[in-house]
């Protein structure tokens, strides 16, 4: 049987127009725009007179990565991107009508550039015929944005946010024609209850958040709790089958860690982020919702950390003041006192077809394992209904003494950490990966953190163990109390008592020392108790997942074309 031949692109339009006073020739056609030199015949040499015409000094852009195309109103014509030349009087006569075509540029790193290109056309019939037949193009493309929602926490990271958006972001959004209504927030939560109740959604394509992970995790709790109330979806039954979120949410990075940007994107660039919410970019993402006793608490799309992170968290808070420096100051108190927890750790194992967490493959753009339907993405009606032992899987049980206990929906991939918490778990295959570290030396958990930080695997350790799940429950030794989870909450909330300091300090009292907290993408539940459940893909952001790097280093070529 015949392979089915993709159709090729259709030719729009083909001119000889003018850059930088040198004859190009442009093409549109439906999938690129192409500027090519016209070599003429004193410019070949006797090197290249019979060789092929070189790639080099033909640019292509693929329509989807254009932004916009203006026509370019000049006094006098300007023969490059931006510089004021000597121009022949003849060619600046005949090619005074220009446009301007704004397109993504791949740098280094995984970040975006917004780059130009101005052509100049001997009529302004012609450089109209340009700038119609482009923005006709651009108008098929329906998966972009027009009108945005975005929320700004001003105090986030290092106080940046409204800077950030202000000069960075919304001259790229106003190039591109997206109108937005901004909120800049005036206290903790703000964005969430506006979401969930009073934001008319139905006049937004996607919602924008400007700010770290803790105001990410305010839009989604918004947009979820939103979402299933709307379809009378009760997010307090911990075996809810929960709906989708249909609008896209944009990361505008300007927080501490900026985790999921990093992780989704590859980089914590706000220009990169904006330019991927313009051409429209759509990455599914998984959801952990947190139960205690069929009592909704939390979402979770980046870590869930009990110990280690819990505790790093709680002491960080009481230094918001410091900024981002908070977290390395209460990381190091944090590993000096070498705090273990007990507990038991139940848990669902995901099916073998979506890899384990010691792949040496990563969640990369377009990724086959998150894209190919799994019968564990499908956590149907019928499933629910039938026994867990009827499942496919078996909960698995493992009782300890541990120094941190990690849950990570996605790599968790930051500045701080590169590669990750967990390197090769994936955005939307519907698990997560449960990371388990056994009480050891502190040396040992030393060389366990810096692997965080290098290509080192830091799950090749004797007291460090992995799983990928679907499910897991975390019940500590000692039950909670209600004035512990009270002494807790205090803590969590920045509220330091005097009792709390009596019992840290006193050895024989396990009041403290018997619990540590949730960290929950940097906000901390007071429950040490949790069940988690892993809701494949329930929502979507505009980003595609970290590209691979060689779409970074090489241009087009002609033979990719
Ligand atoms: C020796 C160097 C070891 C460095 C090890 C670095 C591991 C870093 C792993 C970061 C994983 C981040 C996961 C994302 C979590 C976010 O949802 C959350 C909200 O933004 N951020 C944090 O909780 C913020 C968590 C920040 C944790 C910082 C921990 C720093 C530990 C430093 C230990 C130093 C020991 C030095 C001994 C002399
Ligand atoms: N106007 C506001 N005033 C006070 N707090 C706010 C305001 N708007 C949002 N917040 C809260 O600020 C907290 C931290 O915000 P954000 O995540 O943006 O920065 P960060 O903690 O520095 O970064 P990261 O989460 O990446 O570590 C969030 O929990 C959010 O709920
Ligand atoms: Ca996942």
């Amino acid at each position: 049987m015949q392979e089915k031949q993709p159709k090729p692109p259709l030719l729009l339009l083909s001119s000889q127009l003018s850059l930088q006073n040198r004859g190009y020739e442009v093409t549109l056609n439906s999938a690129f725009l192409s500027w090519k030199e016209v070599e003429t015949r004193q410019k070949r040499t006797a090197a290249n007179i019979y060789g092929p015409l070189k790639a080099a000094g033909s640019h292509y852009v693929p329509v989807c990565e254009i932004i916009s195309v203006q026509e370019t109103e000049e006094d006098c014509p300007s023969t490059g991107i931006g510089k004021w030349q000597k121009v022949p009087q003849s060619l600046a006569e005949s090619n005074q009508y220009a446009f301007t075509v704004s397109y993504v540029e791949r740098t280094q790193k995984h970040r975006w550039r917004c780059s130009e290109v101005t052509l100049h056309c001997t009529d302004r019939t012609l450089c109209l015929q340009w700038v119609q037949a482009i923005r006709e193009q651009l108008s098929l493309l329906t998966i972009r944005p027009k009108r945005l929602l975005v929320y700004i926490n001003p105090y986030g990271g290092k106080h940046r946010g409204k800077r950030i958006y202000e000069q960075k972001v919304a001259p790229i959004f106003s190039r591109a024609s997206i109108s937005t209504d901004v909120i800049v927030t005036e206290r903790a939560n703000h964005a969430r209850d506006h979401l969930k109740m009073e934001a008319d959604l139905k006049k937004y394509d996607g919602v924008v958040c400007v700010g770290g992970d803790g105001m990410f995790s305010e839009i989604i709790h918004g947009l979820i709790s939103r979402t299933q109330c709307d379809s009378g979806v009760d997010q307090n039954r911990a075996d809810e089958t929960l709906i989708p979120c249909s609008l896209r949410i944009g990361i505008i990075p300007a927080g501490s860690t900026d985790c999921i940007c990093y992780a989704t994107v590859g980089s914590n660039d706000p220009v990169t982020s904006a330019l991927h919410i313009v051409v429209g970019d759509s990455q599914p993402m998984d959801v952990c919702s947190i139960h205690h006793n069929n009592t909704f608490l939390r979402y979770s799309v980046s870590l869930l950390g009990y110990g280690f992170y819990g505790d790093v968290l709680t002491d960080s808070e009481r230094k918001r003041w410091m900024g981002p420096a908070r977290y390395d100051i209460s990381g190091v108190k944090t590993f000096l006192s070498h705090r273990y927890y007990e507990g038991t750790i139940s848990f669902l194992p995901a099916d073998e077809n979506v890899g384990t967490p010691r792949d040496k493959l990563q969640c990369r753009s377009g990724c086959n394992i998150c894209r190919l339907p799994s019968a564990d993405k499908q956590v149907s009606k019928d499933e629910e209904s039938i026994s867990d032992t009827e499942k496919k899987g078996v909960w698995q049980v493992i009782r300890g003494k541990f120094l941190a206990i990690n849950a990570a929906c996605m790599s968790c991939a930051c500045p701080r950490s590169p590669k990750g918490l967990s390197p090769a778990a994936h955005l939307a295959d519907g698990t997560a990966d449960l990371i388990l570290v056994r009480k050891c030396s502190r040396f040992d958990f030393l060389r366990h953190l810096l692997r965080h930080t290098n290509k080192d695997d830091q799950f090749d350790h004797p007291f460090v163990e992995v799983y990928r799940v679907r499910q897991f429950r975390f019940t500590p030794r000692y039950e909670d109390t209600d004035s512990e989870l009270e002494l807790r909450e205090a803590e969590g909330s920045g509220r330091k008592r005097f009792f709390s300091q009596i019992c840290r300090e006193h050895p024989a009292c396990t009041c403290s020392l018997a619990h540590s907290s949730w960290n929950c993408d940097g906000e901390i539940l007071p429950h040490a108790a949790i069940q988690v459940r892993v809701h494949c893909q329930l929502i979507k952001l505009f980003a595609r997942g970290i590209e691979e790097q060689s779409v970074f280093e090489e241009p087009y070529t002609l033979s990719a074309i």
